[in-house]
């Protein structure tokens, strides 16, 4: 619909676009996006005619635009100060483009009266725009501009002059209204917030140039520049150089991420805060079980996961965890085992307590036979670590499948991994049968078909006793990561808490966002892990 194609403006010194190229699609809420004198002002002025491009080319349903005089072209531009006239009424601000078109009196009425209920302002008409309140004035000056039909709408920070909730509301006010009224709005906008919750579409601008173009969702997810990763939304960015496996930085070693780059090409690694886990970590000279078990739960105070439970299980569900390490991936198994240890070591503290509260639940029953946790040795355990895993789970086992309703899911997850042919571990699949808390014995033995290396590796462990320690329990497994440092500070906003964490080796901490309040402190021990999808290598 609207073709933007090569156009460069310079003012002096400043090139304030640099050979624009963009697509606008019909009916598309389309944002332009970018820090202050990033040019976006300028290119809406150019389409709206108040500004020529130096060179370039804009077509709107292949008309040229350019040679169209401002007031000719079928495009109308609300202003950020609206712009409206204070003598004049609410009705009369609305239809004073209309009477300049010279309509018909009666079509005009109409007309005004149509867009007015629209927005809401029927009650309103008669009022002077200082009668009314920043986002009435805001929908005044919107009904002001589509009463006029314009095939494009564009808006210069339409929402900058209300105060935070109004323009909240208003957002959703002009979501709405686009749609109902079809017309192609292009918005500007420095707020990445606002861009994000209203447009279909966005282009990041940064110095005259466009960046990426794309939905939301793809910006946030697949960043395509340093500048958007960094941009939009708060990111881990990392510097190396792209390798097989992700990322390799000199002094952080090879971290996970998916990367189409050339080995050895200058590259970023961005990580979402929320995508990063935090795994509880003791370091070797403190070594120290519940120390790791508080940092572990409240990492996860939900446990929503296995890995997340592993990483940050208390002692019940690391017990329960434990039972998971069937057939289940190495590492898992080595923290969950882990936490099983602390589980039957913690005499006293908050884990034993929940280990004697489970006993009885149904789950419990699941666990009857410690023999399961001799399959440990069987799971994909890349780590001699692993062993120890696997005798924490037999601790697990005597400490009677402490599984709530976690393990009662999972024992239903375990008893479907009879079906399981493909593994050589679906024998310990079959074990997993009585277990309890097993995540997904299915997922077991598939890893296990995809990684029969893995039973191999876990059956050298069985013989390395005497490994392990504190740091098994953040041994990486393929496609995972682990960064380790201190929590430098929590923050909790908005139903989430922000822990920032100190990384040796990394001159700016590293940021993790987890759902729910978290009591983990400032001063603790913590890993760091993300699977290798969650790693967006950009190149530099
Ligand atoms: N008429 C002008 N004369 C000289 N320089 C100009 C003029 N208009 C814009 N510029 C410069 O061009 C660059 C881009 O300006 P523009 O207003 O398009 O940026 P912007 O991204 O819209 O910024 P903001 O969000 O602050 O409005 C800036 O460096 C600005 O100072």
């Amino acid at each position: 619909m609207l073709q933007i194609t090569g156009v460069s403006r310079r003012f002096g010194d400043v090139t304030a676009l640099s050979e624009i190229s963009l697509e606008i699609r019909q009916g598309e809420f389309f944002a332009l996006l970018g820090p202050s004198g990033c040019g976006k002002t300028t290119l809406l002025r150019i389409l709206a005619g108040f500004e020529s491009p130096d060179s370039g080319t804009v077509t709107l349903d292949g008309a040229d635009l350019l040679s169209q005089a401002a007031h000719r072209r079928p495009v109308n531009l609300m202003f950020q100060s609206y712009a409206l006239f204070p003598h004049m009424s609410v009705a009369k601000n609305i239809a004073y483009g209309l009477e300049r078109e010279k309509l018909p009196k009666a079509e005009i009425r109409e007309r005004v009266e149509e867009v007015l209920e629209k927005v809401g302002l029927s009650a309103m008409a008669k009022r002077r725009p200082q009668q009314l309140s920043g986002g009435q004035r805001q929908r005044v000056a919107l009904a002001r501009a589509i009463v006029k039909r314009p095939r494009l709408l564009l808006l210069d920070e339409p929402l900058s002059a209300l105060d935070k909730k109004v323009r909240a509301e208003m957002q959703l006010e002009l979501k709405r209204l686009q749609h109902e009224v079809g017309i192609t709005f292009v918005v500007v906008t420095h707020d990445q917030e606002e861009a994000m919750s209203l447009a279909d579409r966005i282009a990041v601008f940064s110095a005259g140039k466009v960046e990426q173009v794309d939905a939301p969702v793809t910006l946030y997810e697949r960043p395509r520049t340093p500048f958007v990763a960094d941009f939009v939304g708060a990111n881990n960015l990392f510097e190396g150089k792209a390798c097989a496996d992700g990322l390799s930085s000199d002094a952080l070693g090879v971290l996970p991420g998916l990367s189409d780059l050339e080995e050895g090409a200058p590259a970023l690694l961005a990580v979402r805060p929320e995508r990063l886990r935090l795994v509880s970590w003791t370091p070797a000279d403190t070594e120290d079980e519940t120390a790791e078990e508080t940092v572990a739960e409240d990492a996860t105070p939900e446990g929503e996961s296995v890995e997340e439970t592993a990483a940050g299980a208390e002692g019940a569900d690391g017990t329960e965890d434990a039972d998971d390490t069937e057939g289940a991936e190495g590492d898992e198994g080595a923290e969950a085992a882990e936490d099983a240890e602390g589980t039957q070591d913690a005499a006293g503290d908050e884990s034993a307590e929940s280990s004697e509260d489970a006993e009885g639940v149904e789950s419990a029953e699941d666990v009857k036979d410690a023999e399961s946790a001799e399959d440990v040795k069987d799971a994909d355990a890349e780590t001699a670590e692993d062993t120890e895993a696997a005798e924490g789970t037999q601790d697990a086992a005597d400490a009677e499948g402490v599984g709530s309703a976690e393990g009662a899911e999972a024992a239903e997850d375990a008893a479907d991994a009879e079906d399981v042919e493909s593994a050589e571990d679906v024998k310990d699949a079959e074990d997993v049968e009585d277990a309890g808390g097993v995540e997904s014995a299915e997922e077991a033995a598939d890893a296990d078909a995809e990684d029969p290396e893995g039973a191999e590796d876990a059956e050298d462990a069985e013989g390395v006793e005497d490994a392990g320690g504190a740091e098994a329990a953040v041994s990486p497994v393929a496609g995972e990561g682990v960064l380790r440092g201190k929590v430098a500070d929590v923050s909790f906003y908005g139903g989430i808490s922000h822990v920032s964490v100190q990384v040796d080796g990394r001159p700016t901490p590293v940021l993790v966002a987890t759902q729910g309040a978290t009591q983990v402190q400032a001063g603790s021990s913590v890993a760091l892990t993300w699977a290798a999808e969650d790693g967006v290598l950009i190149p530099q």
